[in-house]
């Protein structure tokens, strides 16, 4: 595990003696690298955060963070109030301010200052609940995720300049260098892994005391759980310009190895493109049948075509197992998810598995997660069997027997279902009766807190003070 390159001596000549007194002089700083290097591991996973409880007497009693959500879907502002001992204070009667909006920053890709502008009341808002003197302390950060990803290039950066521009103008918060950004999918996992381990209490405890999570955006989802020492080694390496599997993070005096991995491409509204590709051409049987249409994603347009025998369940299976390429591609490594992605090697930190975003809200649309409990326990299993009764549902009655479900989405209910548990059976290799968490928000104190990840980039912000 870990390098420890040796010194040789040997005994041979005359000379060594000779040059003892230059040979001191270079031995101890080589001694000195010798026992650095003797103290960092051999396989080098990528550090992402160190968070650790600051001393009272460094910093003020309070720490406020604002922390931009620039989601595919929707943007989002959250205000976190930290104590010292880096518990959450109240903010008015809640533990955090949260408002959001749609549509996301994506939405306005050609019209940089537009996609600003979206952001304003989230701005003035956010500011507005940070006491006067603390906003020039505060830390203000906005992290776009898949829709900017996406987009990439120019279009994404014209965006962000013109965020930089607006929080310059319009708020007394303090700027980080690098606030203002696309953050890459495995910080994005990496943080969502904090929020949830950290709302439950399981910071500082072992590695295989904490949940794993799986967060399924618009554009992408993430999976992220902690794994052994050992299991490090076992992770492949990757090329250069790709992530690495493993993260190190420093929690609460606890030293962490996070699996972690996003996908691109495969949050649900991304995977619909996806599946609509598949099928391309023809009509698609994960669509309810009396629907015909347009479906836009990413810029781009797909013809939507309902089979005139309408949604047929086993069918849909296969063009989503087909789109999740869950056995096509050539997996390289030990065992995969799919797309040829290492699945991490399972164990402890996996067990528990919290499931988030559009999980939860598909199940409640669905029917079979309570949408006024904030955290329920089902199997994948459920997704297949509302899937199926989805899936037999015209589009005309669809409308009455869905009544949570939102008309646009109402004719990818049987494709949205079928694919969720595609993604969590096919692609995660769960078991289909195993028990997972849906989690919308988790019970802090006595008040429930968005399972998001922007409270472990908070955590990380205002343990970065001091
Ligand atoms: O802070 C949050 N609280 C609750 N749900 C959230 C939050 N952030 C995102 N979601 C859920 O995530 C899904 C949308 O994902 P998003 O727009 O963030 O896509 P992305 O993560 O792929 O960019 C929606 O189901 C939305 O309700
Ligand atoms: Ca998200």
């Amino acid at each position: 595990m870990l390098k420890r390159p040796g010194l040789r001596h040997e005994s041979l000549s005359d000379k060594i003696y000779r040059f003892r007194g230059v040979l001191l002089i270079v031995s101890v700083p080589l001694l000195l690298i010798t026992f650095v290097l003797f103290l960092m591991p051999a396989t080098s996973p990528s550090q992402s955060l160190s968070i650790r409880k600051v001393p009272s007497d460094l910093r003020s009693p309070k720490s406020y963070a604002v922390i931009f959500d620039a989601g595919s879907s929707g943007s989002r502002v959250h205000v976190f109030c930290f104590d010292h001992r880096l518990d959450l204070l109240p903010i008015g009667k809640d533990l955090e301010l949260f408002v959001q909006i749609k549509p996301g920053l994506s939405a306005f890709a050609n019209d940089p200052r537009e996609a600003a502008n979206s952001l304003v009341t989230l701005l003035d808002q956010a500011q507005n609940v940070v006491p006067k003197d603390l906003r020039p302390k505060t830390p203000v950060r906005v992290g776009a995720t898949a829709g900017l990803r996406a987009l990439g290039g120019d279009a994404s950066d014209r965006i962000l300049q013109a965020v930089r521009d607006l929080l310059k103008h319009r708020s007394t918060l303090k700027s980080e260098p690098n606030g203002v950004a696309v953050i890459d999918g495995t910080q994005e996992g990496s943080f969502q892994w904090v929020t949830i381990n950290y709302l439950l209490g399981n910071l500082g405890k072992k590695y295989s005391n904490t949940v794993g999570v799986v967060d399924l955006g618009g554009g992408s989802v993430q999976m992220a759980y902690a794994i052994s020492e050992t299991d490090v080694a076992n992770a492949p390496r990757i090329s250069d310009g790709e992530d690495s599997y493993v993260k190190e993070m420093y929690l609460m005096g606890t030293k962490y190895f996070l699996y972690v991995h996003s996908y691109l491409h495969y949050g649900l509204l991304a995977a619909r493109a996806e599946i609509l590709k598949v099928s391309e051409g023809s009509s698609n049987p994960c669509i309810l049948v009396g629907y015909h249409g347009i479906y836009k994603y990413g810029g781009e347009k797909y013809k939507v075509a309902a089979s005139p025998s309408g949604s047929n369940m086993d069918e849909c299976r296969r063009v989503a197992s087909n789109a999740l390429k869950a056995n096509e591609s050539t997996c390289t490594h030990m065992k995969c998810t799919f797309g040829g992605v290492w699945n991490g090697g399972g164990g402890d930190g996996q067990k528990n598995l919290f499931v988030a975003s559009f999980f939860f809200d598909r199940a409640a649309e669905a029917g079979f997660a309570d949408p006024n409990v904030p955290v329920v326990k089902v199997h994948p299993a459920e997704f297949e069997e509302a899937a199926k009764r989805a899936c037999e549902t015209k589009l005309a009655d669809a409308k009455t027997i869905y009544r949570r479900v939102e008309e646009d989405n109402l004719p990818f209910l049987c494709m949205d279902l079928m694919y969720q548990y595609t993604l969590l059976v096919e692609g995660f290799g769960l078991d289909p009766w195993q028990e997972i968490t849906l989690v919308k928000k988790v019970k802090y104190g006595n008040s429930l807190v968005e399972a998001a990840w922007p409270l472990g980039s908070a955590i990380e912000a205002v343990s970065s003070i001091t």
